[in-house]
């Protein structure tokens, strides 16, 4: 296949698909690139003027290329049988039922796309694994493939790093692209083949080029890794708030060191979004099933950490209030699990809303960029309540003064840049008094707001002597 024209299918227009392959059009723009999903809603709007997610710089990459070489269709199988290279980056959520349920991941749709493959593709096909995946799902996917007998298949595992919200620039400049394929001359023909594309724009040494069970196993360690250091953190605001201590004074402090860093040492209400829980259960279930249970216990305190931190958080706003948020209006600033995006999987903002909501609390949730319908809609799968029975507790706001009138507390749950700007003298002259903030995110000026005459909690840093702790 070395030297022929490449033309890539992407099966999956999600947060991974549309923007990679929207950086891969924009950077080769002699490679034809199809983006398909058997959703035929979420191609309507990869085709329309307001794309499916929300991502800073995306759209700009979007217009200049769709049309030209880059196109959004539901025609899965001519995408598959027109293509030379397939990436797969459908979702790969946690099983809900049976077997590894509530810990491995449910590989359904990667299986059904796969098959798809196998049904349809009449030639050599590069098979590029985007989504994150078990090791040796690689090997599962190959057998299936073969099993087709219908032509040759090389599978290659190629798993994505961007980050949500800065999704375009990791796509630009990114730390590496990982590559894993089998150690076969076919393999290595594969590997340098999927390589050429990326390398329109990455740098050589930062493309590796290694075997696939070890590059399904980084992608599993590295997202373990990074909420590891989360939850360390939020462990270590614990320690400070029983002690006194500040925790990003901590964390500036040990950042230093330069075998540490500063990244991804900021104390939260918790890690959200689709990747890290899953991913970490995931390598929990692995570790299991490989007998190694002091390994899989070791990973999995990292999510137990964040489950803690959540409802500590949840605990300082009840003892807070007094010990009963019950008819007690609170504004919930921020429902997506970090800021610039949409994405609300996994948000801490969703338990942080079912524990209030258990308490009878009535919440008004403002968030820049979340669509209404997902909070009903997260709300439902959480609570098991229809919308009109949310609706008796939940509000949604269109703005932080809205959302805060008459409130008794604000609750940051997102760090989006809006609510540092926001005129909080002006806001809390609208409030029940004493009127309360629990900063989620240590993003407002403490000492300021302290000055207006909020009563506040932020995670990690010495106890307000108003609030009610006990
Ligand atoms: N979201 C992220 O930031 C991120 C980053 C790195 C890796 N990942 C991994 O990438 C994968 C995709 O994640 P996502 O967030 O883009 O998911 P997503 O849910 O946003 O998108 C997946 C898309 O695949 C489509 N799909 C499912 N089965 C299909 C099939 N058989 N044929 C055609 N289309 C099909 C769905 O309709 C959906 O549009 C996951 O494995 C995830 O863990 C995600
Ligand atoms: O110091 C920090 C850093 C992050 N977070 C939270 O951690 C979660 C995840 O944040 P981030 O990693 O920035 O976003 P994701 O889009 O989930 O990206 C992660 O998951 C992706 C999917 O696998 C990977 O590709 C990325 O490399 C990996 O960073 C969010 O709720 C953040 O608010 C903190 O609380 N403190």
């Amino acid at each position: 296949m070395n030297g022929e024209e490449i033309k890539i299918c992407c099966i999956g227009a999600g947060y991974v698909g549309g923007p990679t392959m929207a950086k891969i059009a924009e950077k080769c723009p002699e490679i034809v690139v199809t983006i398909v999903d058997i959703s035929a809603a979420r191609i309507e709007q990869w085709n329309s003027d307001v794309l499916p997610i929300y991502e800073p710089g995306l759209d700009d990459v979007v217009k200049k290329c769709r049309g030209r070489n880059l196109f959004f269709t539901e025609e899965v199988d001519k995408g598959i049988r027109e293509a030379t290279i397939i990436f797969v980056a459908v979702n790969t959520p946690t099983k809900k039922i049976g077997i590894g349920a509530g810990r491995a991941a449910d590989l359904t749709y990667w299986e059904l796309a796969a098959r798809r493959i196998a049904a349809v593709a009449d030639t050599p096909k590069i098979v590029v694994e985007k989504s994150t995946v078990p090791i040796k799902t690689a090997e599962a996917i190959s057998s299936v493939l073969h099993a087709a007998g219908r032509t040759s298949f090389s599978v290659l595992s190629n798993p994505e790093f961007l980050a949500e919200g800065t999704a375009m620039d990791d796509l630009e400049h990114p730390d590496r692209v990982l590559i894993g394929g089998p150690l076969t001359e076919a393999g290595a023909t594969a590997i340098e083949r999927l390589s050429q594309v990326y390398a329109h724009w990455v740098p050589q040494e930062r493309i590796i080029k290694t075997n696939v069970w070890s590059s399904e196993l980084s992608k599993l360690v590295a997202n373990s890794f990074l909420a590891q250091r989360v939850s360390s953190i939020n462990a270590v605001s614990a320690i400070c708030e029983a002690s006194g201590a500040d925790v990003d004074e901590v964390a500036r402090a040990v950042g230093m060191d330069t075998r540490i860093g500063h990244k991804f040492l900021k104390a939260s209400v918790g890690f959200g979004g689709s990747c890290f829980q899953k991913d970490i259960l995931n390598l929990v279930y692995l570790c299991q099933s490989m007998g190694l249970s002091e390994v899989a216990e070791y990973f999995h305190w990292v999510v137990k950490m964040n489950d803690l931190q959540k409802e500590r958080f949840v605990s300082r706003i009840i003892h807070g209030l007094f010990n009963t948020v019950t008819g007690k209006r609170i504004a919930l600033l921020g429902f997506a699990f970090k800021k610039d995006t949409g994405d609300t999987r996994e948000s801490a903002a969703i338990e942080v809303c079912q524990r209030l909501m258990q308490e009878r609390a009535e919440i008004a949730i403002y968030d820049p960029k979340v669509e209404h319908e997902q909070i009903w809609y997260d709300l439902s799968e959480v609570t098991g309540l229809e919308q009109s029975q949310i609706e008796k507790y939940v509000k949604i706001e269109g703005s932080v003064q809205a959302a805060a009138k008459d409130a008794h507390a604000l609750v940051v749950t997102t760090e989006w840049d809006e609510f540092k700007t926001v005129d909080y003298r002006k806001v809390y002259q609208q409030m029940s008094k004493p009127a309360f903030l629990f900063d989620g995110r240590n993003i407002l000026d403490r000492e300021e707001l302290h000055s207006i005459g909020f009563v506040t909690y932020s995670i990690g840093k010495p106890l307000d002597t108003k609030l009610n702790t006990v």
